[in-house]
């Protein structure tokens, strides 16, 4: 049962319907609760939720006694099965919100769920079913890394045959017998990733895993996202490389001082930004742009080029100008990219002061909360 199903059944008098991450149980009511004629709102947590969290704020203090907000009041919610992008500009909080999901760091407020339990204080009752890589971690470059992996799997009580899956997965087989200080700095963040993916995590978050990599190796950590979405573990990956995360999520968040600017599905994220925008190549463009312009569409004009906006139909430009004898070199779809977006929306300074997201004006109850009300015996 997902957020936004409808579910209609018959529940006994002074029974309610209790929904909880995607099940529901019909329970005797406590007692002190108002009568069965009354209408009662349960809320619905975000069931399929794999990440929860709601009103995060962190303060640091600086060795000077001032104080720096690093999260104000944040909201992110991943769903099971994503390749959820977290996408900042430095400084934006993203690596103290992966902190404080994994009690590496402590929040001064707000609420977080991993896997349905609360974080961090019941964080030891899924950490079986998490790997994380958020600090880099630091390998003994004598050991190889068939070694070092196997040394954690013996900690962790993973049996040894699950290191050369990982091995293969992250497409370090071959390479498992030379010492890690041999290893490319891609190998070695592969090889943070097998360490991450010993206990079959159901969900992985990497912070900037592209960090440092060269082209090659981006293009292999991406690989190996894909690979892991293939089976079915649901990914957070944090990044500031737009143009990966455009390739690899489905979902994304963008933050930007310490509040939530934007989240969605990526394709969602992008159709929303799309303004229907053409850049046009014709001799005389200053004289096309004034046609174009009297015609009402919005027009910018640029040193060898225009850019026409609201188009629904391309052929009518070429139709227009051609009429007049000004032949087209060039109709080509503007469509937006993250990066546009991520610099139109990170400029946008959030509200400050309150709990408010700055998405939720734009999409306003996409979180969420569904309210399950009871009426006299029958859940609607
Ligand atoms: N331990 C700390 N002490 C003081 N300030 C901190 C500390 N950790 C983070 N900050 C500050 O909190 C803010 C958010 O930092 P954070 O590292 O979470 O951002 P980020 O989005 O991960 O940035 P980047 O992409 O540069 O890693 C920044 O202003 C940072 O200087």
């Amino acid at each position: 049962m997902r957020a936004g199903a409808s579910y209609t059944d018959s529940v006994e008098v002074n029974h309610q319907i209790v929904v909880r991450r995607g099940h529901w149980t019909i329970q005797p009511r406590p007692t002190g609760l108002p009568p069965t004629d009354v209408m009662l709102t349960v809320r619905f947590l975000a069931m399929s939720a794999v990440i929860e969290i709601d009103g995060l704020r962190k303060t640091f203090r600086t060795l000077r006694g001032g104080a720096r907000v690093a999260l104000d009041g944040f909201d992110m919610t991943v769903e099971a099965g994503q390749v959820h992008g977290f996408l900042g500009p430095n400084g934006s909080g993203k690596t103290t919100t992966l902190r404080a999901l994994l009690g590496l760091v402590h929040a001064d407020a707000g609420r977080m769920a991993v896997l349905g339990r609360q974080a961090p204080a019941e964080l030891p009752a899924v950490a079986g079913r998490v790997g994380a890589i958020v600090e880099s971690p630091q390998f003994f470059g004598n050991f190889t890394g068939r070694r070092t992996l196997r040394l954690l799997a013996t900690a962790g009580g993973v049996p040894h045959e699950r290191v050369e899956e990982v091995l293969d997965q992250v497409g370090l087989r071959d390479r498992g017998d030379e010492r890690v200080k041999g290893y490319s700095l891609g190998m070695k963040q592969r090889l943070a990733v097998a360490s991450a993916l010993l206990k079959q995590p159901e969900l992985l978050i990497l912070d900037e895993p592209a960090n440092g990599l060269d082209p090659a190796g981006i293009r292999e950590m991406r690989d190996l996202m894909r690979d892991l979405a293939a089976a079915n573990v649901t990914v957070l990956v944090s990044s500031h490389i737009l143009a990966e995360i455009q390739l690899i999520c489905d979902h994304v968040t963008i933050i930007s001082r310490g509040r939530r600017v934007l989240s969605g599905p990526v394709s969602e994220v992008l159709s929303g930004f799309d303004k229907g925008e053409y850049r046009v190549r014709v001799a005389e463009h200053e004289r096309a742009a004034e046609v174009i312009r009297g015609a009402g569409l919005p027009v910018t004009v640029h040193d060898d080029h225009f850019v026409v906006g609201d188009l629904a139909d391309p052929a009518w430009v070429s139709e227009t100008l051609g009429g007049q004898g000004m032949w087209i070199r060039e109709l080509t779809p503007l469509t937006p990219d993250l990066e546009s977006v991520f610099l139109q929306l990170t400029g946008t300074e959030p509200e400050p002061g309150t709990h408010k997201q700055v998405d939720d004006a734009v999409r306003p109850g996409a979180e969420h909360d569904l309210s399950v009300t009871v009426v006299e015996g029958e859940a609607k």
